[in-house]
């Protein structure tokens, strides 16, 4: 299937001579959720905003639902909805005025039927008559997210959906973006929470320093760079890890009472029936032990510290 976005060496230098993007290939497939990882100021916003034409790259080309978002601004720029991380809106106009009119921006024509649905999953509804100034933060980010979704954009970018939003908000942020993922909108999120990842995206790509670093499936990301780690909780504490155990990949913690084993999970062995062995050898019995897999934190901090 033809990707619905695609990147090919897309650089962006601003005035100032900082690059804030390097020569970046992607790939979004139609109907994705798409998570962009990165530390602060790896250029994600910088992406964002080239894509959706707000920034003029320096080099290179972004095809959006085929249409060239340079040459053809009008048309790439209608099939895509934005959720900004700064939340400007009028102040003084209502929720409904607001979203009907960026409807009206893009050039579509009144559909009250299709705005009512949207506040209405938002569980903005009720709120058609506030103005946006009475509205919590919370609320004024749903309706950032109803003007977004105002023109029936295939493709939403979400620049930090859930930054200092409360838990309740944020699940309601993901169930709404798995609910517009099933009818077909296709979904890029940049986000410092990799639980948010984790939870949400199917592909992830990991961005920094201006580079994209890594793209790949969430679930062969985790598998590929997963680490277990077996924890044996010790009958007697140790000063030190025996010498003649050197050879493993072991930590001893501050006060001697467990041992940490780091095993890769895709490794033909995992080693741990040798070293239990050669544990009993040198007399190191354990009462309990435990093992837990890496998360995409871990994974994505070493990533970014290798990359740094
Ligand atoms: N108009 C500009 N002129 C010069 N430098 C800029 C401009 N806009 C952004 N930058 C720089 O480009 C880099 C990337 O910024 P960008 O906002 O894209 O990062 P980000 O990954 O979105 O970060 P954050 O997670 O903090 O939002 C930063 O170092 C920033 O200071």
């Amino acid at each position: 299937m033809e990707p619905v976005i695609r990147i090919t060496g897309l650089s962006k230098t601003y005035k100032s001579g900082f690059a804030a993007l390097r020569n970046i290939d992607l790939e979004i497939r139609r109907g994705e959720i798409f998570a962009l990882l990165g530390p602060n100021g790896a250029g994600k916003t910088t992406l964002i905003s080239v894509i959706c034409g707000i920034v003029n790259p320096t080099t290179g080309t972004v095809l959006a639902d085929g249409h060239d978002i340079v040459r053809d601004y009008r048309a790439s720029r209608s099939a895509i909805g934005l959720v900004p991380q700064e939340l400007s809106t009028d102040a003084f106009e209502t929720v409904w005025a607001t979203v009907n009119f960026s409807r009206g921006l893009f050039g579509k024509p009144r559909d009250h039927a299709l705005v009512e649905k949207i506040l209405r999953d938002l569980s903005l509804w009720d709120k058609k008559d506030s103005k946006i100034m009475t509205l919590s933060g919370g609320m004024k980010r749903r309706v950032m997210i109803a003007k977004a979704l105002s023109h029936e954009p295939s493709i939403l970018f979400l620049d930090e959906p859930t930054a200092g939003v409360d838990v309740e908000l944020r699940r309601d942020m993901w169930n709404l973006v798995r609910g517009l993922r099933e009818r077909g909108t296709t979904i890029i999120l940049t986000t410092h929470y990799i639980e948010e990842a984790e939870e949400m995206a199917d592909r992830i790509g990991v961005i920094s320093k201006g580079e994209l670093i890594l793209v790949e499936d969430k679930t062969q990301l985790m598998r590929k760079l997963g680490k277990k780690q077996l924890t044996l909780q010790l009958q007697a504490p140790l000063a030190a890890i025996p010498a003649e155990l050197a050879g493993y990949p072991l930590e001893l913690s501050a006060d001697g009472q467990e041992l940490v084993y780091t095993f890769d999970t895709q490794g033909e062995h995992t080693g741990i029936a040798g070293l239990l062995r050669r544990l009993t050898d040198h007399g190191i019995d354990f009462k309990d032990l435990h093992s837990s897999e890496s998360s995409l934190e871990e994974i994505f901090v070493s990533l970014v510290r290798t990359n740094a």
